[in-house]
């Protein structure tokens, strides 16, 4: 097990008599660190339950309250990290709104009333987008998320045009050995975006900044494309959790995303009646 993490009581608390999921530290015993934590969520996967199209995403009662009260709690150290926009992000919570690293590390947020204060995301080329686009005519049932600086053929109601999707993308590819792009693999998505940035590089940019900057950052990802936070979290100090499965070099993991619902909601609790 983590050092770090065996300093912090693993499961069961007591409190509520709920069983929490193996290695991942009971919430009251966050709560001396949550002054100097930094919580870092992603979004699909982690803490909404996957949806059969990116528009039929639900937020659950009571998440929106959670994820507020520990931005509060955290002094404004609390970010969502992931592969959407931050329009997306904006839209999927409304009316709230939360310090961002969004389009895979593209944009982000620094805090609720800030605008995107970075942004390393040129427009997608024109004639590239065109040809990618155009896989989306393979099959019925496969969906074209246009993001701008990057754009997502989604299969997951096509799962059969998996292989087709994939080897279009690599003769679109080979025809520009010199494009600046990369393949992202996701859940039943397959994304092309420029290749300077990633969830990463967008985490390590936020860590920079106030409140972020000095704290431990907590992440919690599911995805392929999160490993790239899981394995920066050892060089900030910090702690990675995967959902779903227990992800290389993570420090424990949750079953479902409504494990990490029900933790965030502990972890609030909990420091509200301290
Ligand atoms: O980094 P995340 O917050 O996990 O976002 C990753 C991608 O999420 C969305 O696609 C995924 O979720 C959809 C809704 O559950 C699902 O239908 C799809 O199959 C998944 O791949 C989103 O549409 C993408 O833009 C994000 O990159």
């Amino acid at each position: 097990m983590n050092q770090e993490l065996a300093e912090m009581t693993l499961r069961e608390d007591g409190s509520s008599g709920e069983p929490l999921p193996d290695a991942v530290p009971v919430p009251r015993s966050m709560l001396p660190h949550l002054s100097e934590t930094a919580i870092l969520l992603d979004i699909d996967g982690t803490l909404l339950d996957l949806a059969p199209t990116p528009r039929e995403v639900w937020v659950p009662p009571g998440l929106a309250e959670t994820l507020k009260g520990l931005l509060m709690r955290t002094s404004g150290a609390l970010a969502l990290v992931s592969g959407r926009s931050l329009n997306d992000i904006d839209l999927i919570f409304a009316p709230e709104q939360f310090p961002a690293v969004g389009g895979h590390g593209a944009e982000m947020r620094l805090s609720i009333d800030s605008e995107a204060v970075a942004s390393h995301a040129p427009p997608m080329d024109k004639e590239l987008k065109r040809r990618l686009a155009a896989i989306a005519k393979l099959s019925p049932g496969i969906l074209l998320e246009d993001k701008g600086y990057s754009l997502a053929l989604h299969y997951r109601l096509a799962p059969h045009a998996e292989k087709a999707i994939y080897e279009a993308v690599s003769l679109i590819r080979a025809d520009l050995p010199n494009a600046p792009i990369e393949v992202l693999p996701g859940k039943c998505v397959c994304e092309i975006k420029h290749a300077g940035f990633n969830k990463a590089s967008g985490v390590l940019e936020l860590m920079k900044h106030e409140p972020f900057k000095g704290r431990r950052p907590f992440f919690i990802g599911d995805d392929v494309t999160d490993e790239t936070v899981f394995a920066i979290m050892p060089d900030l100090n910090g702690l990675a959790f995967s959902v779903g499965r227990r992800a290389q070099g993570v420090a424990g993991h949750f079953d479902e995303p409504r494990d990490v619902r029900s933790w965030l909601a502990h972890l609030l609790d909990d420091e509200q009646g301290r």
